[in-house]
């Protein structure tokens, strides 16, 4: 089934399912846009602009934007979903008896759903049934809404279990300024995407204390070492890490003006409190959560993730960024590249597989 042309619903009115619905519109796609709240939606449909969440950018006359989830989703043949990961599931829940079975999913969102520790690929196969997961993608990688919505070359990566269904995503979405490349690793794709912003907290907050290239290149290095580490012993392609969805928007999320992860995270190294933080920046920081949710899976899988740990003590336990920087730098000795491989095979052997 070809999707590219037909009927797509976004569902969620912030910045990315604006941008995305607003790149959808414009090459030719007949696009409704779902918000939960009346007066934005309202807003939105006065001025043709999302003044709240994507300032300065027109959406095109014919997009309907509504509150209705019944009527956005009427005769969809292909659903986004661009609402916050710890919304996912309750938004999925009101949209599903909407949706029929074989209707193409695409998921936005980055994030690991905390207190369940699950990707949010296993959520919807929870709330749908394992069987929809075919019809499933992850569309993940360095993508900031701000740019997307005024062309800028980006190139990202749909992702699913099912080659057809990432090429399916692929095609409503390729167009001249937005490549985008398919990866058959769900599993990576979504670890890549979700913990990168729990390092890009970490790097903002020592922009915020020291503005120190340095410790942002050490942050980020080391940060893609320790999601490499975790992925390897979720089943995840390591290989992925290196990709869009790992290196490339891990770059993205820790260096641009625009991330709302790196800016939280700026405030807080330069004194404010967490909820101060959040409060600054006034959009949705993945990473807040997904640094709980990957303490405890790191925890439960006996994986090593100090910058994860004292992100974690930061963020839940009041230990200040100072402390926290120098327990990084206190640790024992260690070696670069082979605790990474090492991971793997130690996890191999305890799975009893061969090598
Ligand atoms: N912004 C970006 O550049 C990119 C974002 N993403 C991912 O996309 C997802 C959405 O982020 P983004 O658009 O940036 O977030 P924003 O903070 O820009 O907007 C969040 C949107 O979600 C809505 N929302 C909040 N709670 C609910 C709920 N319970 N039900 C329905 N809608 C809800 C908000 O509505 P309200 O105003 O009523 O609170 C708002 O419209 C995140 O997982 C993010 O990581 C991925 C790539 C790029
Ligand atoms: O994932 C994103 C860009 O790829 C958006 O998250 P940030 O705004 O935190 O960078």
């Amino acid at each position: 089934m070809a999707v590219n042309g037909k009927h797509i619903t976004v569902l969620g009115a912030g910045s990315w399912g604006t941008a995305l619905a607003r790149h959808l519109a414009v090459n030719g796609s007949t696009v409704r846009l779902w918000g939960r709240r009346l007066e934005q939606i309202e807003e939105i449909n006065a001025f043709r602009e999302n003044k709240r969440y994507l300032p300065g950018v027109i959406l095109p006359g014919a997009m309907l934007v509504t509150t209705d989830l019944e009527q956005a989703l009427e005769g969809a043949s292909a659903v986004v979903f661009s609402v916050p990961s710890h919304t996912f599931r309750t938004v999925l829940r009101q949209a599903l008896p909407f949706i029929k079975a074989e209707t193409l999913i695409v998921n936005t969102a980055k994030g690991i759903e905390e207190n369940s520790n699950l990707r949010l690929s296993e959520v919807f196969a929870a709330e749908a049934g394992p069987a929809r997961l075919e019809h499933y993608a992850v569309l993940s990688g360095p993508s900031h809404a701000e740019e997307v919505a005024r062309e800028m070359p980006t190139a990202i990566v749909a992702a699913s279990t099912s080659p057809h269904t990432a090429v399916l995503a692929q095609d409503i979405f390729m167009q001249q300024n937005l490549r985008v490349y398919t990866n058959p690793d769900i599993i990576g794709v979504e670890l890549g995407g979700a913990l990168k912003n729990v390092i890009a907290l970490g790097t903002g907050i020592a922009d915020g204390l020291l503005g120190s290239d340095n410790a942002r290149a050490a942050l980020m290095t080391r940060g893609l070492a320790e999601i490499t580490r975790l992925g390897i012993v979720m089943q995840a392609n390591p290989l992925t890490f290196a990709g869009l969805t790992g290196l490339g928007d891990l770059i993205v999320t820790c260096i641009s003006r625009h991330s709302r992860n790196r800016r939280a995270g700026i405030a807080i190294g330069q004194g404010k409190t967490l909820q101060q933080a959040l409060d600054k920046v006034n959009m949705v920081v993945e990473g807040v959560r997904t640094t709980r949710a990957a303490h405890n899976l790191a925890a439960a899988l006996g994986i090593e993730m100090p910058i994860t740990e004292q992100m974690y003590q930061v963020l839940f336990h009041n230990l200040s960024p100072q402390a926290a920087m120098k327990n990084l730098m206190a640790r024992g000795k260690t070696r670069e590249v082979e605790e990474v491989a090492l991971a793997h095979i130690k996890w191999q052997s305890q799975q009893g597989i061969e090598l």
